[in-house]
């Protein structure tokens, strides 16, 4: 399977419609990675990455940071504006663009086999599952089940728009679609809910109200499932 907007995904990027790229490193990132108690030297996954400067943070914590993106516009732009010079090779349907620390594999997310990514322990999504649209968030999860080991632990961050799903008691809970996805097969924490005009945030347009929720999620040890 390949993702259905790809070819939405890449236009945007020709056209610079990219105002999901934040210009700083993400507060909540900074604020909660340390709580995974990730070694240096272990190995981060980014899924949809972009050019996101969130990469460049982890790297600087001492991790080996591997991203994949469809478009090359992105990868070449955050390699170009971080004053980067890297590398690049082909990998199976990729092209894996290195430097130091960073790698990013250049293609389409559901192509990429386990072989191609290598040893992932931690994965880190930012607006990657909350990237694609609803009804292929299903196969984004069970392409991650494939492609990263069952001991990695993911950092999830999502956005909920409260002008869609208007304010209840549940609204300060894990997100029923989360449960959705990640409930069969993995311990779901949700560390952190911050409303968005608490925080200097791109993801809603002035006057919008939203949440941000931080999530651990493990994958269940037999006793758990
Ligand atoms: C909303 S952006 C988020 C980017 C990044 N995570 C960030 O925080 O800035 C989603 C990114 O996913 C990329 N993308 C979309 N579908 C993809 C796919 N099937 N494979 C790889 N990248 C994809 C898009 O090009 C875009 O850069």
């Amino acid at each position: 399977m390949t993702g259905r907007d790809n070819t939405l995904w890449l236009q945007f990027w020709r056209d610079r419609r990219t105002d999901f790229h934040q210009i700083a490193v993400n507060s909540l990132l900074a604020q909660f990675w340390p709580s995974l108690n990730a070694a240096p030297g272990s190995r981060v996954f980014v899924p949809l990455c972009g050019k996101s400067l969130d990469m460049l943070w982890l790297a600087g914590q001492g991790h080996q940071v591997i991203g994949v993106e469809l478009s090359e516009v992105a990868v070449k732009a955050f390699f170009k504006e971080n004053r980067l010079r890297p590398v690049r090779r082909r990998v199976g349907k990729f092209t894996l663009w290195r430097s130091g620390r960073l790698s990013i594999l250049c293609g389409d997310y559901f192509a990429l086999t386990a072989a191609e990514l290598g040893q992932i322990n931690t994965v880190y999504d930012r607006a990657a599952l909350t990237a694609l649209p609803e009804d292929i968030r299903g196969h984004y999860v069970s392409q991650l089940r494939r492609i990263v080991p069952e001991t990695a632990t993911i950092l999830l961050l999502t956005a909920e728009d409260l002008e869609l799903e208007p304010l209840s008691n549940e609204t300060d809970d894990v997100s029923d679609e989360i449960i959705a996805l990640y409930g069969k097969d993995f311990v779901i924490e949700l560390s952190h809910v911050q409303r968005i005009d608490e925080v200097d945030s791109q993801a809603f347009a002035a006057g919008e109200a939203g949440l941000y929720k931080v999530y651990h999620l493990s994958c269940k040890t037999p006793s758990q499932a």
